[in-house]
């Protein structure tokens, strides 16, 4: 006898750009989303009925519709819309995942002006955003990810383990090169109520984190990334957790003696592999 434990579907990688025309100026945003339902789909399952499902194609066009509908400047907000409007109209439906990737595109200055219908690609950044909405309430994760750091200065990394197969040689001042990946958990009362500003809270919590990395006298990655943690959560109330992913992408120092030449740390080969792992999830006692 077999049981389906657990089972969902939908359609992933749905992008879209959207351009918002406003008087004298315009908005543009590139999100990817992807939606994926769970609910009354055993008999889809064990003998083909697809009497309650919803084509995953219909979902992909729900999005541009909604898309065109509505006025949500945040991804957090448009993927409450898709929320409600897909357990609205679906009872077989009881939950909706909903996950929306923006890519930054930031507006151009010309001659000392920001331009109104001109935009630059950013980095590699993404900003994303989790939603799951069920019958009883909605769950709110949001984060970004890839978003590539360094310091040159108060960085090291001393009083290690040291064994037969340790070859690290100790230093108090490095590089201290990563790209962060981090997501946050909204309380229960955010991630459900309206009128909520997330651009506002993402750029405040990207801020504190940021400032945290560049000021602190870091020991280590671990040291620095709960100090980024530790500060995002003591400013921004709206979240409960906080969890960072901070790879530790070394820069090595140049050994120029065979050149008879110093290297005060200031050339350094930089590698992607292998690289340090470094994650933790902090929440709020
Ligand atoms: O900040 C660091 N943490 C480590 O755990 C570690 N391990 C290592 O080899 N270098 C570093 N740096």
């Amino acid at each position: 006898m077999i049981e389906m434990t657990a089972n969902r579907y939908g359609k992933s990688r749905v992008r879209l750009v959207k351009v918002t025309h406003n008087e004298g100026y315009h908005e543009l945003y590139e999100w990817m989303v992807e939606v994926l339902l769970e609910g009354d789909y055993e008999t889809a399952h064990t003998l083909g009925d697809n009497s309650k499902i919803l084509p995953t194609d219909t979902m992909k066009n729900t999005v541009y519709f909604l898309a065109r509908e509505s006025k949500a400047t945040s991804i957090e907000v448009f993927a409450q819309e898709m929320g409600a409007f897909l357990m609205g109209r679906n009872p077989q439906v009881s939950a909706v995942h909903v996950k929306i990737e923006a890519v930054m595109w930031k507006r151009l200055t010309i001659d000392g002006s920001p331009h109104p219908d001109s935009f630059m690609r950013g980095s590699n950044e993404r900003q994303i955003t989790w939603l799951r909405q069920d019958r009883s309430g909605t769950k709110l994760r949001s984060g970004l990810e890839d978003l590539v750091i360094m310091k040159t200065a108060k960085s090291g990394f001393e009083d290690y383990i040291v064994d037969e197969l340790t070859t690290l040689k100790p230093t108090a001042d490095r590089l201290f090169c990563t790209a962060l990946t981090a997501d946050w958990v909204y309380s229960g009362a955010i991630a459900g109520g309206g009128g909520v500003d997330f651009n506002a809270l993402r750029e405040e919590i990207r801020e504190t984190m940021l400032e945290s990395f560049a000021g602190h006298d870091s020991l280590s990655v671990q040291h620095t990334l709960y100090a980024m943690g530790e500060t995002a959560l003591n400013k921004v109330k709206a979240i409960t957790e906080v969890h960072l992913l901070m790879p530790n992408k070394h820069c090595i120092p140049v050994d120029l003696s065979r050149f008879g030449q110093e290297n005060p740390n200031e050339i350094f080969v930089p590698t992607d592999e292998p690289h340090g792992t470094i994650e933790a999830t902090l929440r709020r006692k």
